[in-house]
């Protein structure tokens, strides 16, 4: 910025000298001497001054890209760094502006210190150049220069207010459109395109709108600017014609100082453009700061330029750790909330995860049990009580130590943008292509894939999947090389009887290794559990075997009759084998026909 500073001032001294010179080449052309010397100058000054001017350009143009990119990354670091109730609250649309069209607002804008620099001091500089060829003059021209500083000063916060306005609009426009598009199916469905697009279109016209406002206003800056030196220049034509006529200046002095009015035009502008600029520049730097204030997770630094190493994630399952006894994960009067006015979402939670065995969470609706996960992956911090892993205290660990020895399996399994390989990666880079396979095939998709043409090279898009394939790319994920603890929320809506005992195998598979929690939706993995944790209203109301709390706890029996009536599944008595009186499900996964 400095030296584009310092190329700006020798551009304008250049600029600057040239009307000296030509009153220099007109004085010698009056005297009859050799014009050599004043013209060879007088080309030099413009040469020098167009390649300096040009050399400025390019740099401040590199310095623009720079502010943007450092923009762009920065807001995307701190994104990716935020806590997850931090982004939650925003729609995904208006913080996808925050990061693509707000920081190219800066474009214009990283430059308008040096312009305005560079403007004011040419400014000054032709001002008082013009004071040493003739005061009378110099006094009409600053008449004219003073009413435009003052005009332009009252119109110019206006611009930056609209500029903000059109940019909060296009913000709330990403947001309705993402939730829209996402959800298109619905709104085809429910015949609501005319709504929506109407919606969309308001907050489109509100962004035209105050884009519009802003634009008059420039407009009206620029036309004021223009038109005021116009005049000056026709009161300096006149006056300096009246005072050239009574001999009180030369003519080559009144040419002199008319071709500094014309350069006036130059410093104004350039002024002008850089207010104007940085109007948008400041409006847009509000919004990015709010960004700045998304709190990060502990251990994450949102401003590390450079991605953290790794830590080196020991093998997992219990077979990897049998010298750690006890519990793997504990919950110890774990109360939490979402807002502080909120009421506890959980309270006084005391839950042990054994290291080895399937622990299922079932509840009504809003029970808590994903909360209850968000605990379990740190996405949320207890308000009282406390989380322990292999007995050790959470914030005792990152937040990546924690999540390197869990794998998660959301409930509506997004697939994440790239290959089929890059999403069965996406927690272990490293992997082979032997462990893909094996992962693959542990989910029953390795023969789907390998009759791809591009194999595990195939791009993957959420519409290009099937809800049971995407389940079970990201459960191959998850099992990819073996979890300490595997955290699966199972798919509420009704998914194929392939991918439901691809599930339910997995479950068992792991649950033999390591520890597997699930927030149960079917019976068949209901029954599955070795420990069946019961939620009610935040908190735990029983925990036990199939059978015990099919004798003991009311609430389940009630939640096992739905879960019959979803799968239509017998109920089995209690006291007897859950896992071999469930019916249909628990056909062994060898005789489903392959896809
Ligand atoms: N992001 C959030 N912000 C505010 N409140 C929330 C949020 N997520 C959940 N809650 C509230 O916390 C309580 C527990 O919700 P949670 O999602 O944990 O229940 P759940 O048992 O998983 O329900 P479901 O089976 O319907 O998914 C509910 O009262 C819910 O309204």
């Amino acid at each position: 910025m400095l030296i584009g500073l310092l190329l700006g001032l020798v551009a304008n001294a250049a600029g600057l000298a040239t009307p000296l010179v030509t009153k220099w080449v007109l004085d010698t052309l009056g005297a009859g001497d050799s014009l050599a010397r004043p013209v060879t100058v007088l080309l030099v000054l413009v040469v020098v001054g167009a390649a300096i001017s040009l050399w400025q350009w390019i740099l401040m143009g590199r310095i623009a890209e720079q502010v943007v990119l450092d923009a762009r990354t920065g807001v995307i670091r701190r994104y990716l760094a935020a806590r997850i109730d931090q982004l939650t609250h925003r729609s995904g649309g208006e913080l996808v502006t925050r990061a693509t069209s707000d920081p190219a607002l800066l474009h214009e804008a990283s430059g308008s210190l040096v312009g305005l620099t560079n403007g004011a001091l040419a400014l000054v500089g032709t001002l008082v150049l013009m004071g040493t060829l003739d005061l009378v003059l110099l006094g009409a021209t600053m008449v004219a220069v003073v009413v435009v500083a003052v005009l332009m000063g009252l119109l110019l916060p206006s611009i930056g207010r609209a500029q903000e306005a059109a940019q909060e609009s296009v913000g709330r426009l990403g947001g309705t459109l993402e939730g829209s598009l996402r959800a298109i199916r619905t709104v085809k469905a429910s015949r609501a395109e005319q709504r929506q697009t109407a919606a969309l279109t308001t907050d489109a016209r509100d962004a035209a709108r105050h884009g519009l406002h802003a634009a008059r206003r420039s407009a009206l800056v620029w036309t004021i600017s223009w038109t005021g030196i116009q005049l000056a220049i026709i009161v300096i034509l006149g006056v300096g014609a009246a005072r050239a006529e009574r001999g009180l200046i030369e003519v080559s002095t009144l040419i002199a100082f008319l071709l500094y009015a014309f350069g006036l035009m130059g410093p104004i502008s350039e002024l002008t453009q850089n207010l104007t600029a940085m109007q948008a520049g400041i409006a847009a730097a509000g919004r990015l700061r709010e960004i700045e204030a998304l709190e990060a997770e502990p251990g994450s630094s949102p401003t590390a330029t450079t991605p953290a190493e790794p830590e080196p994630v020991p093998p997992g399952g219990a077979a990897g750790r049998r010298d750690l006894v006890g519990p793997v994960l504990t919950l110890r009067g774990v109360t939490v909330r979402y807002a502080p006015s909120a009421p506890p979402a959980v309270r006084d939670i005391d839950l042990d995860i054994p290291r080895v065995g399937h622990t299922a969470l079932v509840g009504p609706s809003g029970a808590g049990k994903t909360t209850l996960f968000s605990l379990l992956l740190r996405f949320l911090e207890p308000e009282h009580g406390e989380v322990l892993l292999d007995g050790r205290r959470y914030p005792d660990h990152t937040p990546a130590q924690v999540r390197g020895r869990l794998a998660y399996v959301e409930q509506e399994a997004p697939v994440v943008p790239g290959t089929i390989g890059d999403n069965l990666r996406f927690t272990h880079p490293d992997a082979s292509d032997d462990e893909l396979w094996a992962a693959l095939r542990a989910v029953n998709l390795h023969e789907k894939v390998s009759g791809l043409e591009l194999g595990l090279d195939t791009p993957l898009a959420a519409t290009t999947v099937s809800g049971g394939e995407r389940q079970r790319i990201a459960l191959a994920r998850a099992v990819l090389r073996t979890p300490d603890v595997l955290l699966l929320d199972e798919a509420t809506s009704q998914v194929d009887g392939l991918t439901e005992a691809v599930v339910s195998r997995c479950v068992r598979e792991r649950a033999r290794e390591g520890a597997v929690v699930t927030i149960a939706h079917r019976l068949s993995t209901v029954l599955d559990a070795d420990q069946i944790v019961v939620m009610e209203r935040g908190r735990i109301r029983a925990v036990g075997d199939h059978a015990t709390l099919l004798g003991t706890d009311e609430l389940y029996r009630d939640l096992v009759a739905s879960l019959r009536i979803g799968t239509a599944e017998p109920v089995p008595a209690p006291g007897s084998d859950g896992r071999t009186g469930s019916g249909t499900l628990l056909v062994p996964f060898e005789r489903l026909p392959q896809e």
